[in-house]
C-alpha cells in the first residue's frame, strides 16, 4: 500500500473515502541516544527520524479511494455492478467474484454505491485480513522472542518492560533488548537513564495514543455525520434530479404532443398530396394510353393514307394521260364548236330579219287597224246618222267603207304576214279570221293548224290570242303543244331552235277564238329572242318539270322576268309538267310550292302531263276563258275611254 502514498503522509480515516492527512510527527529520543534501534520501534533507534509507516487502515482507505474512483470513471459520485467489473484488471478477481463483493457491498440492495459505501465495506473486510496478518506477525515475535530469551540479561530487561506496561506499545522489543543488553554491559550507568526515558517515552506514547484514539473518535462522528449530510445533499438532489426529470419529461411531452399534432397535420396534407399526386399519375397514364392508342390509330390512318395516296397519284398519271386525250378531243371540239357557232350566229341574223320583217308587218297590221278603226267609226256615224234619216245609209255604204264592203260581200280579208319567211313556206295554213270588232286577218305558220269554226257568215266570233310557252330546255314545252293541237303524244320531239308555233281554234262561252301558241327554245342562248316574244303576249306560260327541281329554280327567274315585262293584263299561268312521272317517286317538286310561286306572282297554277294529257285540255280552257274575260275588259275600257277622248283627237 506505500506505493500510493508519500512516506511522510499518514491517511486516517473509516467511511467516507476521503483521508486525514496528520502532520507528520518527529518521534525523535532524547539527545544522547547511543544508537537507533531496528525498525519498528521507535525509541533510540537511528530509523525514529524517518516518517512513520501509514496505517493498514489509512493505507485501505486509501486504495479503496483510487479504487472507487477507478470504477466512476465518468465521475458520477455512485457505481453500478458494471462500473465494478473495471476492478478485473487492478484487482485478481473474476468477473462472478466482483459481482459477489458488489452485493456483499450494497447492503441497501439499491443497485449502486456510494463512495460511503464502498469505502467502509471494503475498509472492513480489509481489516480481517489484517488482523489475520497481525496475528502471523506476533507469531513472528514470539518466535524472536523466544530467539533472545536465552539471554538472562533480555529475559531482565523484558520483565522491566512488562513492569513498566509497555511490552505492548513497542512492538520491536528486540532492538530495545539489544540496547539495554549493550548498555548494561558497556555502560551499567546509562541503565537508569535509558529507563526514565522509557517510562517517560511510555507515558508520552500513552497519551498520545489516547489522544489518537479520541481524535479518530472524534473523526469518526464528523464522518459519520458528513455522511449524513452528503446522504440527505445526496438524496435531495436526487429528488431535486426526478422533479427537474419528470417537468423535463412533462414539457418533453406536451412540445412533443404538439409537434405530433403539427406532424400528424403534415403527414395528412402529404397523404393529400400523394392522393393527388397518384389521381394525376392515373389520369396521366389513362391519357398515355389513350395517346398511345390515338398514334397507333394515327399510323394505321397513315398508312391508310399513303395507299390512297399512291393510288391518287397513279390516277393522277391516269388522268393526266386522260387529259391530254381530252384536250385533243376539246380542240377539235372547239374547232366544232366555232363552227357551229357561225351556223348559229347566222340562224340568230336569220331570225333577227325576221323579227325585223314582223315588226314591220306588225306596224303595217297596226296602220290598217287604225284604218279600219277610223271606217268603222265612220260607219258608225253613218249608221247612227242613217238611223236618224234611213236614206242616208244607202249613201254612205255607198260612199265606200271597206269593212262595210267585205261584210256586204262577204268578202275574206286579206290577212297580213307575220313573217315573210313564215308565210312563204306554208301557204296552205291560211286561216282568215275576222271578228264583230273587224279584226285584221293574220297568216301564220304551223303544222297543226286546227280550223275548229268557220262561219260563212260576214261577221265572225274570233279573236287571236297570243300564247306564249317559257321554259327551261326539256320541261316539254314543245310537246304540250304537240298534244293539245293533235291529241297525240310523241316521245321523240327534237329541241326548239329559236321560236316556233303553231295554231289552234277553240270556243269559249260561244265565242270562237284562235290561239296562237308560241314555242319558245328552252336552251339559254335562245332568252334574249324568247324575251322578245313574250312582252306582248296575252297569255304566257310558264312550265317546269316536276321531276326535275332545277327546271323548277329556273322557273322562278322565268317568272320574275315576264312580271317585269309582260303587258298589262297579259294572263300568267304557271305549270308543272310530267305529272305521269310524278308517282314513280320521282318527284322533286311538290304541288304546294308550285302553288306558293303561283301565288306569289298572281298567276294561275296547273300540273299536266303532256305524255297523257292529263290537266291539258282543262287548263287551256281555263286560260282561254280567261283570255276572252281580258279582252272584252280592256275593249270596255278602250270604249269607254274613246267615248270620253274629243273626236278630233281620237281621228288624229
Ligand atoms: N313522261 C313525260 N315525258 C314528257 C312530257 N313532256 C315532255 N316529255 C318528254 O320530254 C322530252 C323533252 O320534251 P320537249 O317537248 O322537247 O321539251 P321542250 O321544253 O320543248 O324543250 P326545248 O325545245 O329544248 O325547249 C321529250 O323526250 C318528251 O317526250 C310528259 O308530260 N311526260
Amino acid at each position: 500500500m506505500s506505493k500510493w502514498l508519500d512516506d511522510d503522509e499518514v491517511l486516517v480515516g473509516e467511511g467516507s473515502g476521503e483521508a486525514v492527512q496528520l502532520s507528520p510527527r518527529a518521534r525523535t529520543l532524547p539527545p544522547g541516544s547511543p544508537r537507533s534501534g531496528h525498525g519498528r520501534s521507535p525509541l533510540a533507534s537511528p530509523r525514529s527520524r524517518e516518517p512513520v509507516p501509514l496505517s493498514p487502515l489509512a493505507k485501505t482507505m486509501s486504495k479503496a479511494k483510487q479504487l472507487f474512483l477507478l470504477c466512476d470513471k465518468e465521475g458520477k459520485g455512485f457505481i453500478t455492478k458494471q462500473d465494478m467489473q473495471r476492478l478485473q484488471w487492478e484487482l485478481p478477481l473474476t468477473p462472478e467474484q466482483l459481482e459477489t463483493v458488489f452485493d456483499s457491498l450494497d447492503r441497501e440492495g439499491n443497485g449502486y454505491l456510494t463512495p460511503v459505501e464502498f469505502n467502509t465495506g471494503l475498509g472492513e473486510q480489509v481489516e480481517l485480513e489484517e488482523v489475520t496478518d497481525l496475528d502471523h506477525d506476533e507469531a513472528e515475535e514470539e518466535l524472536d522472542e523466544a530467539d533472545f530469551s536465552q539471554d538472562p540479561s533480555a529475559v531482565r530487561f523484558v520483565n522491566i518492560l512488562m513492569e513498566l506496561g509497555t511490552d505492548k506499545l513497542f512492538k520491536d522489543q528486540q532492538e530495545l533488548c539489544t540496547l539495554w543488553c549493550e548498555l548494561q554491559r558497556d555502560r551499567p550507568e546509562m541503565l537508569s537513564v535509558l529507563e526514565g526515558i522509557l517510562v517517560h517515552a511510555v507515558s508520552h506514547l500513552q497519551d498520545t495514543m489516547k489522544e489518537r484514539d479520541s481524535l479518530e473518535q472524534a473523526l469518526r462522528r464528523r464522518e459519520s455525520e458528513h455522511d449524513q449530510v452528503v446522504r440527505s445533499i445526496y438524496e435531495e438532489m436526487e429528488s431535486q434530479i426526478r422533479e427537474e426529470r419528470e417537468k423535463l419529461l412533462a414539457q418533453d411531452s406536451i412540445k412533443q404532443k404538439e409537434k405530433g399534432k403539427i406532424l400528424e397535420e403534415e403527414l395528412r396534407m402529404r397523404e393529400q398530396e400523394l392522393e393527388n399526386t397518384l389521381k394525376k399519375q392515373t389520369e396521366l397514364e389513362t391519357r398515355m394510353r389513350q395517346l398511345s392508342h390515338e398514334q397507333v390509330n394515327i399510323k394505321e390512318q397513315n398508312q391508310q393514307l399513303q395507299d390512297l395516296n399512291m393510288q391518287l397519284q397513279e390516277q393522277v398519271e391516269r388522268n393526266k394521260e386522260q387529259l391530254q386525250a381530252a384536250l385533243a378531243q376539246l380542240n377539235l371540239a372547239q374547232i366544232s364548236n366555232a363552227q357551229e357557232q357561225l351556223a348559229r350566229q347566222r340562224n340568230v341574223m336569220k331570225v333577227s330579219r325576221n323579227m325585223k320583217k314582223e315588226k314591220e308587218s306588225l306596224l303595217r297590221q297596226l296602220e290598217i287597224l287604225r284604218d279600219m278603226n277610223k271606217r268603222l267609226r265612220d260607219e258608225k256615224d253613218a249608221q247612227q246618222s242613217q238611223k236618224r234619216t234611213p236614206n242616208v245609209t244607202q249613201a254612205l255604204q255607198k260612199r265606200g267603207s271597206v269593212i262595210g264592203n267585205y261584210l256586204l260581200e262577204d268578202k275574206p280579208m286579206k290577212r297580213q304576214p307575220c313573217s315573210a319567211d313564215e308565210l312563204e313556206q306554208d301557204k296552205k295554213t291560211e286561216v282568215t279570221i275576222s271578228s264583230k270588232k273587224h279584226q285584221p286577218s293574220c297568216r301564220v305558220r304551223g303544222e297543226n293548224v286546227e280550223q275548229t269554226q268557220t262561219q260563212s257568215k260576214a261577221v265572225s266570233t274570233q279573236q287571236v290570242f297570243k300564247v306564249v310557252f317559257l321554259g327551261n330546255s326539256g320541261v316539254g314545252k314543245s310537246s304540250f303543244i304537240q298534244y293539245y293541237c293533235t291529241g297525240r303524244s310523241d316521245s321523240k320531239v327534237s329541241t326548239t331552235i329559236g321560236i316556233d308555233f303553231k295554231m289552234k281554234t277553240i270556243t269559249v262561252d260561244s265565242t270562237t277564238i284562235i290561239l296562237q301558241l308560241w314555242d319558245t327554245a328552252g336552251q339559254e342562248r335562245f332568252r334574249s329572242i324568247t324575251e322578245q316574244y313574250y312582252r306582248k303576249a296575252d297569255g304566257i306560260l310558264a312550265m317546269y318539270d316536276v321531276t326535275h327541281s332545277a327546271s323548277f329554280t329556273a322557273v322562278r327567274g322565268w317568272m320574275d322576268s315576264i312580271r317585269e315585262k309582260m303587258c298589262e293584263g297579259a294572263v300568267l299561268m304557271l305549270l308543272g309538267n310530267k305529272l305521269d312521272l310524278a308517282d314513280n317517286q320521282c318527284r322533286e317538286v311538290r304541288t304546294e310550292e308550285g302553288q306558293k310561286l303561283a301565288e306569289q306572282h298572281q298567276a294561275l297554277f296547273y300540273e299536266c302531263s303532256a305524255r297523257n294529257g292529263l290537266n291539258v285540255e282543262e287548263l287551256m280552257n281555263h286560260l282561254a276563258g280567261m283570255l276572252v274575260t281580258q279582252h272584252e275588259r280592256q275593249c270596255e275600257d278602250a270604249l269607254l275611254l274613246t267615248e270620253t277622248m274629243p273626236k278630233r283627237s281620237c281621228c288624229a
